[in-house]
């Protein structure tokens, strides 16, 4: 299902999937150089023989240690550096040590400007954002697959912690992660599990040259701050005798597995539980309430998510508050969605979708008929606002070349037979509509008072779209396909008008609809199909 298998694309790193074991956090400290290498070996093993990777320099002792680390645990590789300048303050000495240990290594140096905007979020976090663009697009336009960074376990215990002051919950615990996949340029932290002292004593030790950033010295930072003071504080917490990087960052890889855990079942459950109209997605409540809290806020960060097109400013009180809806309440969340309960189902649609105004449903070519089937497609729209549905009754002619022949008295052969008393998901539904109306159907949203005719009289549109459970916000978008009198005459998946073949006619319309092979919901596209006879 589109939009719902965001599933966290963590992968376990390589040194602790080797054994098999549950990740240990962080490496002992007091690597031999043979240590480190052998640590950046096993980091690499998810990035494939001989692909081309970019190594992340900022020209500080960390990425310039992981430069020369990688370039001699995997000789293999096609790597290159990439710089980035953030120009915030004059980095032009970083573009220099950074391109100079590239030639050393005998590699290419990109170096890459980027505009830093002025975010609320701060001048370091909006640095860290451009940054990753610039060297995601570089990776992309070099074809590289991968670009590695050069965090150790002391950069991530502290990363915990900066978490755990600004309110995390369980994903947050795990912080960064030995290679994040959710993209199609990984990013890998080849020294995630070695601590910062050894790494920087290789520099050292090898006398590399290296820039020191000037922001891991300013004592207002907070970055620093969890360093130099809530670290020491856990280590006398701890009686002196916990290692707080060894302690966080074991924390850290437990939360991450938890964390996964968790995010795979919700992902699951999405699969089964969601059903679609439209652009809206729906849970069942009592089925929703019966899982337990920690998947059900998943399964509903999962629909939010799909619908709003990300999951990015999607608080835990958000989904908590759209959780506790009662019945005939809405939630207006930030970020255009809107979530409604009622009817047995939690509903949520992206805001400020309008209805879909009248939509002549034009079918060139139709009249007069020709004795062969002309098939044409129409993609039905639900409400105007739909991301995917711009309001437009597309009509692609389609089986021109092939024509099906089709017997207008009869149903089409794979036509499942009568309109089922209820909307199933998934299938197919046929109706035949009276001769002429070719020319004036139109699609819309319903409106009051729109009734269908049914076997014995008429019934209220709005009783039929209950009765087959469809949620309260997607009533007011469903596309209904009308006459030239504006009187409905097919929903699709859910009713239509009862009108007896008559053999005598001369032509028939043919309305045949399916939903998408193995996606459950309703049916958000139809085809028109058109038949007739020369008589
Ligand atoms: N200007 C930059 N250009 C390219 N890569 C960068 C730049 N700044 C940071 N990085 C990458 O991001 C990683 C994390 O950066 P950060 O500044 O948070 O860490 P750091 O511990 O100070 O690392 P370093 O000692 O390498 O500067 C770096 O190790 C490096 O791989």
């Amino acid at each position: 299902m589109n939009g719902l298998d965001e599933g966290a694309a963590r992968v376990p790193p390589a040194a602790a999937s080797a054994a098999g074991a549950p990740s240990p956090g962080a490496a002992p400290a007091g690597q031999t150089r043979e240590g480190l290498v052998a640590e950046v070996s096993a980091a690499l093993r998810v990035v494939p023989h001989g692909v081309g990777v970019l190594i992340a320099c900022s020209g500080g002792p960390d990425s310039t240690a992981l430069a020369h680390l990688v370039v001699e645990a995997r000789p293999d590789l096609a790597a290159a550096v990439a710089h980035v300048r953030h120009q915030l303050r004059p980095d032009g000495p970083d573009a220099r040590v950074a391109a100079a240990h590239a030639a050393a290594l005998g590699l290419r140096c990109h170096v890459r400007e980027v505009h830093v905007p002025s975010t609320g979020e701060g001048p370091e976090a909006a640095a860290r954002a451009a940054r990753y663009t610039a060297l995601a697009r570089l990776a992309r336009a070099e074809g590289a697959r991968y670009v590695l960074v050069g965090h150790t376990a002391d950069d991530r215990a502290e990363t915990v912690a900066l978490n755990l002051a600004r309110g995390t919950g369980i994903r947050g615990l795990g912080g960064m992660q030995a290679v994040r996949a959710d993209d199609d340029v990984r990013i890998v932290r080849p020294l995630l599990r070695l601590r910062r002292d050894d790494v920087r004593g290789f520099v050292q030790g090898e006398g590399l040259d290296a820039v020191r950033d000037p922001t891991n010295h300013d004592p207002d930072q907070r970055r620093w701050r969890a360093r130099h003071e809530v670290l020491p504080a856990l280590a006398r917490l701890s009686g002196g005798s916990g290692d707080p990087v060894a302690v966080l960052t074991r924390l850290a890889d437990l939360a991450a597995d938890d964390a996964d855990a968790l995010d795979e079942l919700a992902a699951a459950h999405a699969r089964q539980l969601v059903a679609r109209w439209g652009p809206v997605r729906a849970l069942p409540t009592e089925e929703l309430a019966a899982l337990p809290r920690a998947l059900g806020s998943r399964v509903l960060r999962l629909v939010l998510a799909s619908v709003r097109g990300g999951a990015s400013g999607l608080s835990a009180d958000a989904i908590s508050a759209a959780l506790s809806l009662q019945s005939g309440q809405a939630l207006d969340i930030a970020g255009g969605c809107v979530v409604t309960a009622g009817g047995g189902w939690l509903a949520a649609a992206p805001a400020g979708l309008a209805p879909l105004e009248r939509t002549p449903v034009a079918v060139p070519g139709v009249t007069p008929l020709e004795p062969l089937g002309l098939e044409l497609r129409a993609d039905l729209p639900w409400g105007e606002g739909a991301a995917d549905h711009r309001g437009q009754a597309t009509l692609d002619l389609g089986g021109l070349a092939a024509p099906r022949v089709v017997d207008a008295t009869e149903p089409p052969p794979d036509a499942p037979g009568p309109l089922p008393p209820r909307a199933r998901r998934g299938g197919s539904w046929w109706t035949v509509l009276p001769s002429g109306l070719e020319v004036g159907l139109a699609v819309r949203s319903r409106r009051p008072g729109d009734r269908l005719p049914m076997r014995r009289g008429t019934r209220k549109l709005q009783d039929v779209l209950v009765d087959v459970g469809v949620p309260r916000v997607a009533r007011e978008l469903v596309p209904v396909v009308v006459d030239e009198d504006d009187q409905p005459v097919w929903v699709p998946g859910v009713a239509a008008r009862r009108v007896e073949p008559d053999a005598s006619a001369g032509a028939r319309l043919w309305v045949t609809a399916a939903t998408p092979a193995g996606e459950p919901g309703m049916l958000v596209a139809a085809s028109l199909e058109t038949t007739g006879r020369s008589t």
